[in-house]
């Protein structure tokens, strides 16, 4: 299979496209290097079943050279962080939105059958059903983020039942593990390096939500991706995460035990009733019921991702 992976020297899409390689295909990468790393690829970069480019696909020349001669796309690409929302809805917009886009129009009339998108939970808002199921609505996001996701969501079902290809999307929860680069486990060990006495908590620390590593998470894509090509949906939705769920209080309790160190834990307070950020969902956890009928599982549940990627970033 000729497979192009967007974002694909990032933090998810490099473990992507460690298994894509490792199970024989053709792999293209086409990544901005914004957020994501050549290292993170190195094992691949001289293979002769890989190929990579650097390029903004705010670009729609660059999609467009992109997607030739590929079969699936799995576009990954994205800003991630919900947090600068409020001050940069512009950027959100284009990394998200626009570019997917571009996209959409660069595979009509190109020879691509399938598109993978990494959707978000946050499509959910503060969702009133927890688990949440994909067929929770009307879905009303909280952040620009997840409007943006949704956004994308909703272009890419349009383009799949106009232009006839087939699209599966997944609402990811909080993905962690070896490579990330921002996000709470981050953030909490790069605070105490520099200061192991005191933790600074963004909001009331009891933000709870479900983690997944990310060896679970691309594992559940490919596992997914096959059952999705065995039926007759043109469009198919589902969530990945875990059944568990974990305060933001008891990963800092988590990293500092790691760290073998006992910082005092300042609260922020933050916002809205003790959000870290405006739009920073308070409690969120997935129904995967529908992803776990396909016959996948997570390995960890939240705590031990948690522990695992702690580790892990350490290490590195
Ligand atoms: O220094 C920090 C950083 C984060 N937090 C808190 O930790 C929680 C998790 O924050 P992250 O930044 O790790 O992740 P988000 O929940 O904002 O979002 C992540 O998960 C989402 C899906 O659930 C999206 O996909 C998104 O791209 C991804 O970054 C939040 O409640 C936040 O308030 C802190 O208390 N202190």
């Amino acid at each position: 299979m000729k497979v192009l992976v967007t974002g694909g020297a990032g933090f998810i899409g490099s473990h992507l496209v460690d298994r894509l390689m490792e199970l024989g295909h053709e792999v293209r990468v086409l990544d901005d290097l914004s957020a994501g790393t050549l290292d993170n690829l190195r094992r691949w970069v001289d293979h002769e079943r890989f190929e990579f480019i650097k390029g903004d696909m705010r670009d729609p020349k660059i999609v467009e050279e992109a997607v030739k001669d590929v079969e699936v796309v799995f576009h990954l690409a994205a800003n991630p962080e919900v947090r600068i929302g409020s001050q940069s809805p512009e950027l959100l917009y284009e990394t998200n939105v626009l570019i997917t886009y571009n996209l959409l129009n660069a595979m009509r009339g190109s020879n691509v059958e399938y598109l993978v998108f990494t959707s978000s939970s946050t499509v959910y808002g503060d969702a009133d059903v927890i688990p949440t199921p994909e067929d929770y609505g009307p879905l009303e996001p909280i952040s620009v983020y997840g409007g943006a996701k949704l956004a994308a969501e909703a272009l890419i079902s349009g383009y799949a039942h106009t232009f006839e290809f087939r699209a599966l999307i997944f609402r990811l929860a909080n993905i962690i593990g070896e490579r990330s680069n921002h996000g709470v486990i981050y953030d909490f060990i790069n605070k105490l390096r520099k200061n192991p006495e005191e933790l600074e908590i963004l909001g009331d620390g009891t933000q709870r939500k479900s983690y997944l590593h990310v060896s679970d998470t691309v594992e559940g894509m490919l596992h997914i991706f096959e059952h999705f090509k065995r039926s007759e949906k043109t469009v198919d939705f589902y969530n990945l995460g875990n059944d568990d769920w974990i305060t933001v209080k008891e990963i800092a309790e988590i990293v500092s035990e790691e760290m073998s160190l006992r910082p005092r834990f300042v609260f922020t307070g933050g916002v809205d009733g003790g959000r870290g950020w405006k739009g920073d969902v308070k409690f969120m956890r997935l129904s995967i019921e529908k992803a776990k009928a396909t016959g996948w599982r997570p390995r960890l549940n939240s705590y031990d991702a948690v522990r695992r990627t702690v580790r892990e970033l350490l290490k590195s």
